[in-house]
């Protein structure tokens, strides 16, 4: 169908990653997105086989999902999705809005939610010119990027692919899962980085203790 003439009924917001804990930041980013851009709900989509990251120092997917169902628990308008995780291979995002556009039909509009970090990156992804055709992004800030480098990289989406590019603007939060995997493993405190669902999730499966590979 042509993208005219698409009667846009829903919008929903997708949330990818790792999330290797999810933490506090995802949280904020998505319920932001939720709130200034109206959608619908926000789909937290945790990666089977991230493809920019080596799965052997990833926790197992039954983990990440777990966390992530705990996390998001309290808020109605946040939904998990097991797409990624069930699909053999690598987990390329190109799949998953393909899969989600026949689910939910063409009426649909996605919002792809992002960080700084990964946006820069996009470029790399597989089928990005599809990606960009057929999502929104929308980007929060994260530490590390000036403003110029952004925009500039927001130029040649433009200008290449047509892409619909959304800066979302929210106060710096210094949180990531590395840094918090590195906490636990120092045996520093976590609160308040993660919520106490996760916290205590955490603590009952020993996770992020050890360096993966040293306890294999
Ligand atoms: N503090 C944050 N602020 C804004 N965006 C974030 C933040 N943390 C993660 N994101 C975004 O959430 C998405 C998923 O991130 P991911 O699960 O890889 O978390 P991470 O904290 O970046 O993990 P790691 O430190 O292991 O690389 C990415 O688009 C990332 O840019
Ligand atoms: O499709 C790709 O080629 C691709 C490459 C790198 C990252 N992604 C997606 O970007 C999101 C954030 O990834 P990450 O590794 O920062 O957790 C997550 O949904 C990944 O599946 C997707």
């Amino acid at each position: 169908m042509n993208n005219k003439d698409r009667k846009i009924t829903h919008r929903y917001g997708i949330m990818g990653g790792t999330f290797d804990p999810i933490h506090l930041g995802h949280l904020f980013v998505a319920e932001t997105a939720l709130y200034n851009l109206n959608l619908d709900k926000v789909i937290f989509i945790p990666t089977g086989n991230p493809p920019h990251k080596n799965s052997k120092d990833i926790t197992i997917a039954h983990h990440r999902l777990i966390m992530t169902a705990v996390a998001i628990n309290s808020n109605p308008k946040f939904e998990l999705s097991n797409i990624e995780v069930m699909r053999r291979g690598q987990s390329y995002t190109a799949d998953t809005i393909k899969q989600l556009l026949m689910q939910y039909g063409e009426n649909i509009e996605l919002y792809f939610i992002t960080g700084t970090d990964a946006f820069m990156e996009m470029s790399t992804w597989k089928d990005c010119a599809y990606l960009f055709r057929t999502m929104k992004t929308v980007v929060a800030t994260r530490l590390g990027y000036d403003d110029e480098s952004f925009n500039e990289k927001v130029h040649f989406f433009n200008k290449k692919y047509n892409a619909s590019i959304i800066n979302m603007s929210i106060p710096i939060l210094e949180i990531s899962s590395s840094d918090i995997r590195e906490r636990i493993r120092q045996k520093l405190s976590i609160k308040y980085l993660v919520t106490e669902g996760v916290e205590k999730y955490i603590k009952k499966h020993h996770l992020y203790v050890k360096n993966i590979n040293e306890s294999l």
